[in-house]
């Protein structure tokens, strides 16, 4: 048995979540999270859950708090590491503020310990929560939205390769290779395997929005050849209602090219289906170019950014040794990890010309002072360091200490991803 939770009432026990208390699990979450979903979309969650490790706190025996953890293999600049993409965090609304999620963070982090694990990830619905734990807002995105009601002017020639429509298993043998190569590219993605393919990207309906139609995917190129396709974008579409004044719509759940002229192909092909207006686009990189290949920057528009994916350096050391750099560079770093104390103190990290890094325990004194938590924000290439000084969470004792930091852990894309688990 492990520790028990007792800030105030009676304690609480904290155990694994066997298979047996799965459906406890969704019940509880249906409660915490007001939500009652549809049986084919409950048994998503179910069939997500089985394959997770699963804390839970217990008042006698009825499982009153919950946290899962998806293994992920979680790319990073260079490499990929692995990861709890930690998910449904729920405690019942008759136990909060009693330290149940701190007990349950406390489980993970000692089960991650054990294997090994440095990264843990989130979605998170409240962002006022994770950032007491070291999480931290590690990659970003952005809406883009475009006016299909006329031909999508781009200033860029399109890829000339044909364009082919699938749909179900055939889709996902096409694209998967694509999408391994992009998820190399860019840091901050799961790897994926059939069952997230078939669950989480391709099912049958949406999850969030059950009037969009099932998923389609267009791939550009030759789908016979043994390169992977240019490019390929997953659509769902919705019908428009003139009485409700809501035009036909595409949506864009996921898109990826590998240069513009593929890019140019696959956005003027989704432009131009018949009966639809708007192309609507949840997430794309910051730093995606289509806003800057349109030909009137108003057809094209993007109306909101946003943070993605959290991150948690749970294990600093073999975090940083893992990943590659852009730059050497030679710093103390004076390390504040309030929840997880081997993280803490001063090291000098050094990365040589030929690559070669080091992080380990230093009496000299610190070039830099900073968090944990922006230390997350920057891991993977997407917050900079200098900001963060500039706001007075992290300090510079050496100047030009953040800059070289920032240097150095530089990727050439931003890191990305829409996988929610
Ligand atoms: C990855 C995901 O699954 S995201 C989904 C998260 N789940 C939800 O939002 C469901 C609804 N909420 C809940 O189930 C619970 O309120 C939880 C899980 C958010 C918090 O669980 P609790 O057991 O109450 O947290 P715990 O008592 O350990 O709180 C520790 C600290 O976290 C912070 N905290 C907890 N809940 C919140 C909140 N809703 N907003 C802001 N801070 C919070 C507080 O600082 C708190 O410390 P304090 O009590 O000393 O002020």
């Amino acid at each position: 048995m492990s520790p028990a939770v007792a800030r105030s009432g009676a304690a609480l026990a904290l155990r694994p979540v066997d298979e047996s208390g799965v459906d406890d699990a969704l019940r509880l979450a249906a409660i915490v999270f007001h939500d009652h979903p549809a049986d084919e979309i409950r048994e998503r969650h179910r069939e997500l859950l089985l394959r997770c490790e699963r804390f839970g706190a217990y008042d006698g025996d009825r499982l009153v708090g919950f946290l899962a953890a998806l293994p992920l293999s979680l790319s990073v600049p260079g490499g990929e590491l692995p990861c709890a993409g930690v998910t449904f965090v729920c405690v019942l609304p008759t136990h909060r503020r009693r330290g149940v999620l701190t007990a349950l963070m406390g489980e993970l982090w000692r089960a991650g310990a054990r294997q090994g694990r440095p990264l843990a990830a989130l979605w998170a619905a409240d962002a006022a929560i994770y950032g007491r734990f070291g999480f931290a807002f590690a990659t970003s995105g952005m809406t883009v939205e475009i006016d299909s009601d006329r031909p999508l002017g781009l200033r860029v020639e399109a890829d000339p390769r044909p364009l082919r429509l699938l749909e179900g298993p055939d889709a996902r043998e096409v694209v998967a290779p694509l999408h391994e190569r992009s998820r190399a590219a860019r840091a901050g993605r799961p790897r994926r395997d059939g069952w997230w393919w078939g669950t989480l990207v391709l099912p049958e309906q949406d999850e969030e929005d059950d009037e969009l139609g099932p998923p389609l995917v267009v791939v550009l190129g030759d789908v016979d050849a043994e390169e992977p396709p240019a490019g390929y974008a997953v659509y769902r579409t919705r019908p428009g209602d003139d009485d409700a004044g809501s035009p036909g719509l595409v949506q864009v759940q996921e898109f990826e090219a590998d240069g513009p002229g593929a890019a140019a192909a696959l956005w003027r092909y989704l432009a131009d289906i018949d009966l639809t207006t708007r192309v609507r686009c949840w997430a794309v990189p910051e730093d995606d170019p289509l806003p800057l290949m349109a030909s009137d920057p108003g057809q094209v528009r993007v109306t909101q950014t946003f943070g993605c994916l959290w991150l948690r350096l749970a294990d600093v050391r073999q975090a940083l040794l893992a990943r590659a750099w852009a730059a050497p560079v030679d710093l103390v770093l004076q390390v504040h990890d309030g929840v997880l104390r081997g993280n803490a103190g001063r090291f000098r990290l050094t990365v040589g010309a030929d690559s070669a890094v080091t992080y380990e325990a230093s009496d000299d004194p610190a070039d830099l002072t900073l968090d944990v938590r922006e230390l997350a924000a920057c891991y993977l290439g997407d917050a900079r360091l200098t900001r963060f000084v500039r706001a007075g969470l992290a300090t510079e004792h050496r100047p030009g200490a953040a800059r070289a930091l920032d240097a150095a852990l530089r990727t050439e894309h931003l890191p990305f991803t829409l996988d929610e688990f």
